[in-house]
């Protein structure tokens, strides 16, 4: 098998940028400060949990998983070194996603300086809506985003409040590493974020545009 080219074993262009802190309130409830650029993290598609595919599994060990739903932008075209200005026209659509996250691990991880891989990047830490194409959505910068876990409303905010904009955050990535058709960037979540155990369910909304659920099990 060797000498072969890796592009035949491995599948090109799926990356998932996601952005920290990028909503003032959640800097406020977790103590961390606003950032003045944004903060970079990567999620593996291994992560990926299509609705209706089976439900969020809490990792082994893990023992405050927390909710964190944000808007997903879906690259269209390649973009790199691209402007504010020719972002909008890359982008194919948007998806609602919840940026799972096994919050005891990242602190752990935060008080030793150490990455926040396994925090972030456990199976099914990604779930993800059905597809909105861009033409459904007029203003992606000025929709209300909300998460409940089972009945309670636990986050209920709107992209208007994001510190950096689609716009800026696809330029800015598009200057250090290229994003190709079917990559996809997490644009950070509001407050509210919180632990879920075995047996909730999620729901989770963007506006008008979509709603999903998803319940949470156990990893065995
Ligand atoms: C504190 C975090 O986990 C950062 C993050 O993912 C966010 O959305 O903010
Ligand atoms: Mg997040």
């Amino acid at each position: 098998m060797s000498g072969q080219n890796i592009s035949k074993f491995v599948q090109w262009g799926r990356n998932i940028v996601a952005v920290g802190r990028n909503y003032r309130d959640h800097c406020a409830e977790l103590g961390n400060a606003v950032p003045t650029k944004p903060l970079l993290f990567m999620k593996p598609p291994s992560s990926y949990l299509e609705e209706g595919s089976g439900p969020i599994l809490i990792p082994r060990g893990c023992m405050s998983c927390h909710h964190e739903v944000e808007l997903g932008v879906v690259i269209g075209d390649v973009c790199c070194d691209i402007s504010e200005d020719e972002v909008m026209s890359r982008i194919a659509g948007f998806a609602l996603t919840l940026d799972m996250t096994a919050r005891d691990f990242q602190e752990e991880a935060k008080k030793n300086g150490n990455p926040w891989t396994l925090a972030k990047c456990f199976d099914t830490a990604l779930p993800v809506s059905k597809f909105i194409p861009i033409s459904d959505i007029a203003d992606p910068g000025n929709v209300k985003i909300w998460c409940k876990v089972n009945d309670e409303m636990r986050q209920n905010g709107t992209t208007a409040d994001m510190v950096f904009s689609i716009s800026y955050l696809v330029s800015y990535i598009s200057q250090y590493f290229t994003l190709h058709r079917g990559d996809l960037v997490l644009t950070g979540t509001p407050a509210g974020v919180g632990s879920v155990n075995v047996g909730d369910t999620i729901t989770a909304g963007l506006g008008d545009f979509i709603t999903m659920k998803f319940d949470v099990k156990q990893r065995k």
